[in-house]
């Protein structure tokens, strides 16, 4: 699992370790991961041509440090400041004794420079970037750039971007990753992102976090050698309606491929869901007459369907709500539900369960996905291109770290109720059913793109099997 913290832990954190560590310490260690990074991207550091853009805080420092590394083996460095007077003493001297020297003409030293070193702000930052910070940032755009914590003007603790930011090439964080490094929009201008340890004691309760490899094979259910369909779990998907059929069959699509040992389908797209998945068990309707399932997906391609909502909200069993079924919630009657719900909205339709902006809820994806949770009482699934999954309780906010842009495809979010869905009926809580979902969901569109694109929501179904089978090895 990858873990992200707040400033707060990562500043709190740093002061326990400061106080045990001589003088500068923790800042060599830091400018020593940098040095190496810079040399990996480099290629040959002797010769080479290095700008460091300094600010006047400690994230300077590092980026003069790092620099006196560098020149000490042989590069031309050259230090940007902005605050000359505040820039870090200890490392100005380092770089000057290393023979680096101040930049006479920054314009010109950025326009040749093979490898540009952006220590203006780290975490540290405050609001959008300064003017003449974002003019030196602007200046960087054209070299390879790589970045000092974080890129200079993103919010570390959320991922927001307020104005001018650095685009780097590459980043290297210190002791931790930082939330707003793992989410768009902050994630777009990250690039290569690696961690340098720096000692770091950190708590276990970490703020997003990000499942691996090896946590999401940890979570897939495995048939046991006395399991029938029924102890597997019965996973029911509502859904579809005459004007949308198709959401019925991409929706069961995924539930098929979720773990489930059984997909009934209430709607009247019966005849096209047998058509496509003859597996199916298909009923009419209403949703509790259907037989007994240990978890409901309701909404996709629905329409207005307000008393199918009501009957399914009103089981005992872990209900799934996307798409069409999103526009009938009511937090009073989700937080009276027994059973947990998860709710599945992209970025306009938590727009308007918030009663907000959609480029709100993107340019702030953090705050908006654990405002939903908190204020529906649910587990909710924000998609987009970094998908977040926050729970009622405030637990981590998990961050989903497969995926494609392929994915931007009409259905592709129908196949992913099914599947988490489908988890959530072999027994997953709703976290870990949305979190592994999207895990699975991000990884197949992955494989398949690298076969051939453009990607159709029924290609990303088809390759689930291969992307679990691939997990379970
Ligand atoms: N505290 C520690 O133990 C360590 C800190 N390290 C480095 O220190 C950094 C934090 O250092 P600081 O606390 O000095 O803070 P920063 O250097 O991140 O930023 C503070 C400085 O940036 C300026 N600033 C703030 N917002 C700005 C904006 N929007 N536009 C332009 N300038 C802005 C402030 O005037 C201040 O001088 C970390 O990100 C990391 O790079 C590392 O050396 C590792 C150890
Ligand atoms: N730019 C993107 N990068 C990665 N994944 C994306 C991007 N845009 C959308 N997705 C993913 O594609 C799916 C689209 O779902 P959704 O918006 O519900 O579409 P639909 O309603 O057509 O099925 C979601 O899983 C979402 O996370
Ligand atoms: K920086």
């Amino acid at each position: 699992m990858r873990t992200a913290y707040s400033v707060e832990k990562v500043r709190a954190a740093e002061r326990d370790l400061m106080a045990r560590l001589p003088d500068g310490a923790l800042m060599q260690r830091a400018a020593a991961g940098l040095a190496v990074a810079c040399a990996d991207l480099l290629g040959r550091v002797y010769g080479s041509r290095v700008v460091l853009l300094v600010g006047s805080g400690d994230n300077g420092g590092d980026a003069l440090y790092a620099g006196a590394r560098l020149a000490r083996r042989g590069a031309g460095v050259r230090a940007v400041l902005l605050t000359p007077e505040r820039a870090h003493q200890g490392g100005l001297a380092a770089l000057r004794a290393a023979g680096g020297r101040v930049s006479a003409d920054p314009r010109a030293d950025i326009g040749r420079a093979d490898l540009v070193v952006d220590g203006i702000v780290g975490i540290g930052g405050k609001g959008g970037l300064r003017p003449e910070a974002a003019e030196l940032a602007e200046a960087a755009r054209a070299r390879t750039v790589l970045a000092v914590d974080l890129p200079s003007g993103v919010n570390a603790d959320t991922g927001e971007v307020d104005g001018t930011a650095v685009r780097a090439d590459a980043t290297v964080t210190f002791g931790a990753y930082k939330p707003g490094l793992l989410i768009d929009p902050a994630r777009e201008y990250v690039g290569a992102l690696r961690l340098v340890d720096i000692g770091l004691d950190l708590p276990d309760e970490a703020d997003v976090t990000a499942l691996q490899h090896a946590d999401v094979a940890a979570l897939l259910p495995v048939p046991a050698a006395d399991s029938d369909k029924y102890r597997r779990g019965v996973v029911g998907v509502v859904a579809g309606s005459a004007r949308y059929p198709g959401a019925a069959v991409l929706s069961v699509s995924g539930a098929l491929r979720g773990g489930a040992g059984a997909v009934r389908y209430v709607g009247p797209g019966g005849d096209a869901v047998i058509a496509a998945h003859p597996e199916t068990l298909v009923h009419a309707g209403p949703p509790s007459k259907a037989g007994r399932v240990q978890a409901w997906v309701i909404g996709p391609g629905l329409g207005d369907n307000e008393a199918a909502m009501a009957d399914v909200l009103a089981s005992d069993v872990p209900v799934l709500v996307d798409a069409d079924g999103l526009r009938y919630l009511d937090p009073a009657r989700l937080r009276a539900r027994t059973a947990p719900t998860l709710l599945t909205p992209h970025a306009g339709e938590a727009a308007a369960l918030l009663g907000a902006a959609r480029e709100e809820v993107e340019s702030a994806r953090l705050h908006a996905v654990r405002e939903l949770a908190s204020r529906y009482g649910a587990t909710v699934l924000l998609k987009g291109s970094s998908t977040l999954i926050a729970d009622p309780e405030g637990a981590a906010v998990r961050v989903n770290p497969t995926g494609t842009g392929w994915l931007a495809t009409a259905g592709s979010g129908d196949v992913l109720s099914g599947l988490a869905g489908s988890l959530l009926a072999t027994g997953l809580a709703p976290l870990d059913a949305a979190s592994a979902g999207a895990y699975l969901h991000g990884l197949a569109a992955r494989r398949a793109a690298e076969k051939a694109v453009p990607l159709t929501a029924c290609d990303v179904a088809a390759a689930l099997p291969g992307t679990w089978h691939s997990l379970a090895d």
